[in-house]
C-alpha cells in the first residue's frame, strides 16, 4: 500500500480555519504519524525554523541568540473518535464554536502554535515549539518523555508553556496520576452449582462500595486549590455464560494534588484496597504551580488572566521535575475535555494566538 502524500496545512486560512484542517486529521494516540508529516510539509519551507524530528514528535526551533528561550509544546493526540469528525462549525447559545474530537483536548492549542511558529520570525525571545504524539495513553509512551530522554539538550529553556485546554486562562501545575489494577480471586464452577465455586465478581462488590463511599479531597497548594479524584475506569471478569468466575479486574484512577509524590498516592492506593492483589500500571507525578518563578510571574501579568488549578495531568510536570518553571494557557474549556461534543470557543482560539504573539514580540523579554 502506498504511503499517503503529505500535505502541507493551509496557513493562509487563518488560525480558526488550521484547527478544524489539524482535528479533521485524525490522530488518536498510536496513530499520529500521517499529522506529524503534514506538519513537516507545512513548516519545512521556514528558515527561520530549525525541525528536528523523533519518531511523531516534532521539535521546531528558533536560534537567534535571544537571552532567554522559552519552550511551548503541545500533543498531537487525541482520546479515540466517537462519531465526532468532521469537526463543525456551529453557534452555540449564540457563540461561535468549532465542534468535534480534539478541538478541546488539544488541537486548537496545537494550531494556535502552529501558526506562530510559521509567523514569528523575529520574537523577542528563542523559542522552541514542540508537538509530540501518545499524551493520553501509558506515561511509558509519551512522545516529551523519549524525546526527553534521547535529546536532553533541546530542553534547554527558562519557562515552558503547555497549550492544553485553559479557557484562554492560565492554570498553574496539574494534578498527578495513578492507575492501579486490582484484583478479586475466586474459583470456577458450574453456574447451575454455584455453591461450589466462589464467585470473583461479588468478591469486587467492596471495592466499588469504597470507590462509591470514598469523599475526595481538596488540597490548597501556592494557593491554587486542586480538587482529587477516586474513580472506577473500567471492570472486566467472567468466562462464559455458564461459568462462575475466578477473576474480577477493577481498573481504578487516582488523581492526587500536587503536594504528593507518586509514591504517597500509591500507599494511599494500598491503605484502601491493599486486602486485594494490586498492580501499578501508570503512574506521573504532579507539579506544583511555581507561578512565583520569574518568567511565570510576567507572562500571567502580561495577560492580565486568572489563574487557577489544572486538575488533569499535562506535561508541565515533566519540565517542572526538569527545572524549566511551566503553564498551562490554550483554547478550550477542559470540562468538556474528552467529551464527544467537546467544543472551543472560536473566540478562545484568536484570545490564545493574540496573547501569546504579543508575549513573545514584547520587549519585556530582552
Ligand atoms: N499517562 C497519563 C496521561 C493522561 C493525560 C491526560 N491529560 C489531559 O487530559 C489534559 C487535559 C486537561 O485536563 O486539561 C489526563 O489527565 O488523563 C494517563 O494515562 O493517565
Amino acid at each position: 500500500m502506498s504511503t499517503p502524500i503529505a500535505l502541507p496545512f493551509d496557513l493562509s486560512a487563518g488560525t480558526v480555519e488550521l484547527t478544524r484542517e489539524i482535528c479533521d486529521e485524525a490522530s488518536v494516540s498510536g496513530a499520529e504519524a500521517h499529522l506529524v508529516d503534514r506538519l513537516v510539509a507545512t513548516l519545512e519551507g521556514f528558515d527561520h525554523l530549525e525541525l528536528i524530528r523523533h519518531g511523531n514528535t516534532l521539535t521546531a526551533r528558533t536560534n537567534l541568540g535571544r537571552a532567554q528561550r522559552v519552550i511551548i509544546a503541545g500533543h498531537v493526540d487525541t482520546v479515540p473518535i466517537n462519531n465526532n469528525l468532521p469537526i463543525r462549525r456551529e453557534l452555540v447559545d449564540g457563540i461561535d464554536h468549532l465542534i468535534g474530537r480534539g478541538t478541546v483536548d488539544m488541537k486548537g492549542g496545537v494550531a494556535v502554535q502552529v501558526a506562530l511558529a510559521a509567523e514569528l520570525t523575529d520574537p523577542a525571545v528563542d523559542i522552541t515549539w514542540m508537538w509530540y504524539d501518545n499524551e493520553e495513553v501509558s506515561s511509558d509512551l509519551n512522545g516529551l518523555r523519549l524525546l526527553a530522554e534521547a535529546r536532553p539538550d533541546l530542553f534547554e529553556g527558562d519557562f515552558a508553556i503547555l497549550g492544553e485546554p485553559t479557557r484562554a486562562e492560565i492554570e498553574g501545575g496539574c494534578n498527578g496520576t495513578v492507575r492501579i489494577e486490582v484484583r478479586t480471586r475466586g474459583l470456577r464452577a458450574h453456574s447451575a452449582r454455584a455453591w461450589v465455586g466462589e464467585n470473583a465478581i461479588h468478591a469486587a462488590a467492596p471495592i466499588l462500595e469504597k470507590l462509591a463511599a470514598y469523599q475526595p479531597a481538596q488540597i490548597e497548594v501556592e494557593g491554587l486549590v486542586y480538587r482529587e479524584g477516586l474513580n472506577a475506569v473500567g471492570i472486566t471478569g467472567g468466562i462464559a455464560g455458564n461459568v462462575i468466575p475466578d477473576e474480577c479486574m477493577v481498573h481504578i484512577n487516582y488523581r492526587f494534588a500536587p503536594n504528593k509524590s507518586a509514591d504517597e498516592a500509591i500507599a494511599h492506593l494500598t491503605d484502601l484496597f491493599g486486602e486485594w492483589d494490586i498492580t501499578v500500571v501508570d503512574r506521573a507525578e504532579g507539579a506544583r504551580p511555581g507561578l512565583d518563578a520569574p518568567l511565570a510571574k510576567r507572562f500571567l501579568t502580561a495577560l492580565g488572566v486568572p489563574a487557577l488549578p489544572k486538575y488533569g495531568w499535562t506535561d508541565v510536570a515533566r519540565f517542572s521535575a526538569l527545572g524549566i518553571p511551566a503553564v498551562n494557557y490554550g483554547p478550550g474549556d477542559p470540562l468538556r475535555a474528552h467529551a464527544d461534543d467537546e467544543r472551543v470557543a472560536v473566540a478562545e482560539i484568536e484570545d490564545c494566538e493574540r496573547g501569546l504573539r504579543a508575549w513573545l514580540s514584547t520587549s519585556d523579554l530582552d
